[in-house]
């Protein structure tokens, strides 16, 4: 658990973070969001004191940060930023080992550790080991930062746009593939992005930042369905729940059975926005989804949580 404490920021004159207090709950991946120069990155930055807070404090499982050495710090705190900065001489295999090497730790099982995670992050083992950074497109690189701040296998990690340069279907594979293994490990997460779909996609929780402070801070349902203030409404957008639906596979609202007969058939693996446009499209309140060919359900108009309008013409 991280806790912040009315964490401020000052440049001179200027706040860049003001009064800033949340609590980032174990296991949970929370996204801070917001317009350009809101403070995310100083947020950011500020909870592995690579930026020194002017006032306030973080608890790092309830120890205040200002009384751990910097290295005890950094073990705890993987960070992974944009430009990852893998080292251009060293293969991917030894850039993903950077931190269990300088550890000492055991070579052959690190060398295990490594083709275990660059598989989960989607690149073979075989095929990228011995691969420079020079030699990867941008979003093989990124994975690669990913999997190089697993294998130091920090309780914590701070992302900093980390999905940034990938085109959107390398960007949404590897977030997916991201949010799967962080989960699976209970890797707890704080990201910046200023993506607002990677935020309502991926974070348990999103705060939402605004000249520095808070505007409202809680489930991405929470801030689409009860929005604190006129700026969460209007920074979210009219259509936050198409954004939403996007990011749910259609298999979080099957009722499962044998499906329904005259109903158009989807496949299970859609997302709930696509399912949504089916509906409109086809001019059904029930589509039958399969697996394989098989019907596995049925998802209905009404299981699709807080729909919008139909009229909503993007919904393609
Ligand atoms: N080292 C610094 N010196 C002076 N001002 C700074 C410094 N770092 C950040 N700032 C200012 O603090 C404010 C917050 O910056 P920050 O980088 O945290 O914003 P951000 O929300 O991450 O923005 P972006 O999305 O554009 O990266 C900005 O007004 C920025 O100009």
């Amino acid at each position: 658990m991280i806790e912040l404490h009315h964490l401020e920021k000052r440049y001179g004159a200027a706040m860049a973070v003001r009064d800033l207090s949340l609590t980032v709950p174990e296991g949970e991946l929370v996204a801070l969001l917001g317009p350009s120069g809101c403070g995310k990155t100083t947020t950011l930055r500020m909870l592995n004191r690579l930026t020194e807070p002017t006032a306030g404090h973080v608890l790092l499982g309830g120890q205040d940060t200002r009384n751990l050495p910097p290295e005890q710090l950094r073990r705890r705190i993987g960070y992974v930023i944009q430009h990852i900065g893998l080292f251009p001489h060293l293969n991917v295999a030894q850039n993903v080992a950077t931190v269990p090497d300088l550890l000492g730790q055991d070579r052959r099982a690190t060398a295990r550790r490594v083709d275990e995670l660059l598989a989960l992050v989607g690149l073979d083992p075989e095929t990228f080991r011995h691969k420079r950074p020079g030699e990867l497109s941008g979003g093989q690189a990124q994975r690669v930062g990913v999997a190089r701040a697993l294998a130091a296998d920090p309780p914590v990690l701070l992302m900093d746009e980390p999905f940034g340069a990938l085109d959107p279907l390398a960007r949404e594979r590897l977030q997916a593939a991201f949010r799967e293994i962080q989960q699976r490990l209970g890797k707890t997460v704080v990201m910046v992005t200023h993506d607002i779909d990677e935020a309502l996609r991926l974070a348990d929780r999103v705060a939402l930042m605004q000249g520095g402070e808070l505007a409202q801070y809680g489930p991405p349902d929470e801030l689409i369905h009860r929005p604190a203030s006129e700026f969460v409404r209007q920074f979210l957008g009219e259509d936050a729940t198409l954004r939403q639906l996007a990011g749910r596979p259609i298999l979080d609202f099957v009722v499962t059975g044998p499906g329904q007969p005259e109903t158009p058939l989807v496949d299970a693996a859609l997302n709930a926005r696509s399912a949504l446009s089916v509906m409109l499209r086809e001019g059904s309140d029930t589509l039958t989804v399969t697996q394989a060919g098989q019907p596995i359900g049925t998802v209905h108009w009404s299981g699709l949580r807080a729909l919008p309008q139909p009229a909503e013409p993007e919904a393609s």
